[in-house]
């Protein structure tokens, strides 16, 4: 049955952020029905990425405000507009950030993710269509995130933005499948397409290190050596899959460096390291730890604008490659189904990521548990209990 709400705006509450390092303002908002190619989501749980945080600092080039932010959602369809084939009202579904149209010069190449369909203007913090579906008490415009703006109860997307999931599936746990999960694990199974007996380092042990961990772990990788800088990542490295720990203010000898440590546990260097820091010198240790001839480093972090990296170029010279990897290169509409599979079967742990839970109107706390070294991610759940 559909809802009483098609084709009506909706009044929502949602969270806006207004500045750049300003808490988020959680208030009531409008969202207008969806257009042709879009779907009106009922969100019904959301967490939080580095990214926000990162977008929310003021950091980003593409950052614009207002906007409603996040992009680690699942929920229920609740309406779709016209030419909409995908996805129906009642799916359960994810939120999408990397599109997967199918017909574009990136989704027929084979080669990458990077959907262009819609890239573009979610950039601007728009639809397709150049407008935005959210609006304040006040009639003002609030800008889109990521092609996403989970930090709604309500959110409209793109429908090459959005994929229909296995509805047995809970939702909480799926909604990580969004961004932080699909993003490490993929970066292991398919960026680097980590194979038996490899070598793994990854250095910064959140949801995204984890994740590729365990990636890892599944392919059998031979050492997996996890690098952070805070001992309470050290339980959960080993639980994710982690052979090693090395803490850098804690674990060198004298004048050694991570490098130096790294290429002596490895005969020569690693098979592949993995940046999931963010921080562009760590990079630069990520990409110097690799083996001689064959060794891949891949930068998962986000830097703020302005920063680059930087190596002696003999480094690549001599065989080192240096890669990058979105959304762990998977793609969303294709390809989450099988994710979904293997967190069903056991393979792909995902619920072990929520270590916090709150309900949305915490979501500014949720914020500040980014800060606690404790915290992978904290779920908000927009149903009252
Ligand atoms: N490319 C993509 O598609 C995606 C990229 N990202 C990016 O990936 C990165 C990781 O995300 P997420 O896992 O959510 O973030 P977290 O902040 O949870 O994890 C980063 C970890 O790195 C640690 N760390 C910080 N500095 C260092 C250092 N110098 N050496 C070793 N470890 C360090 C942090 O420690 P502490 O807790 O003490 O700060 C933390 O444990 C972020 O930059 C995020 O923006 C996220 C999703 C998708
Ligand atoms: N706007 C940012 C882009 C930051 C970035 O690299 N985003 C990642 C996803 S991070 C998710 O938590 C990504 O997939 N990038 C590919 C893309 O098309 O955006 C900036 O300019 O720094
Ligand atoms: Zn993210
Ligand atoms: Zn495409």
């Amino acid at each position: 049955m559909l809802a009483a709400t098609v084709g009506k705006p909706i009044q929502c509450v949602a969270a806006v952020a207004y500045n750049a390092k300003k808490s988020l303002s959680v208030e009531e908002i409008t969202v207008d029905p969806p257009k042709a190619h879009e779907v009106r989501i009922k969100i019904e749980f959301t967490a939080v990425c580095h990214t926000d945080a990162y977008t929310l600092s003021g950091s980003d080039p593409e950052g614009l405000f207002p906007c409603i932010l996040g992009h680690e959602g699942a929920g229920i369809v609740e309406s779709v507009g016209d030419d909409v084939m995908t996805v129906k009202p009642g799916d359960h579904v994810i939120a999408l950030y990397t599109a997967e149209c199918g017909k574009c010069k990136f989704c027929t190449s084979g080669k990458t993710n990077l959907c262009s369909a819609v890239r573009a203007t979610q950039g601007k913090g728009v639809m397709p269509d150049g407008t935005t579906r959210f609006h304040n008490a006040k009639g003002e415009d609030i800008y889109h995130f990521m092609g996403c703006s989970t930090f709604s109860e309500y959110t409209v997307v793109a429908d090459v933005s959005v994929v229909a999931i296995d509805p047995k599936a809970p939702l909480d746990a799926a909604c990580l499948l969004g961004c932080g999960v699909t993003t490490g694990y993929g970066a292991a199974i398919k960026t680097a397409n980590v194979q038996e007996g490899d070598t793994v380092a990854v250095f910064g042990c959140g949801t995204v290190g984890l994740s590729v961990m365990q990636g890892a772990k599944s392919r059998g990788a031979s050492k997996i050596i996890a690098v952070d800088i805070n001992n309470k990542k050290r339980q959960y490295s080993s639980d994710f899959g982690a052979t090693d720990f090395i803490n850098p203010k804690e674990d060198l000898a004298e004048d050694q460096t991570i490098v130096e440590k790294l290429i002596d546990m490895t005969d020569g260097g690693l098979d592949f390291t993995f940046d999931c820091t963010g921080n562009t010198n760590i990079m630069r240790d990520a990409l110097e730890a690799c083996h001689k001839g064959w060794g891949q480093s891949i930068i998962i972090g986000v830097a703020a604008a302005g920063e680059e990296i930087s190596t002696r170029p003999f480094q690549l010279v001599t065989g080192r490659v240096w890669k990058g990897s979105a959304f762990g290169g998977i793609k969303g509409r294709s390809e989450m189904g099988g994710l979904i599979k293997d967190y069903q079967s056991g393979a792909l742990k995902v619920e072990e990521f929520i270590t916090h839970r709150r309900p949305f109107k915490e979501i500014n706390q949720a914020f500040e548990d980014l800060h606690n070294g404790d915290c992978l991610r904290t779920v908000l759940r927009f149903q009252e209990e």
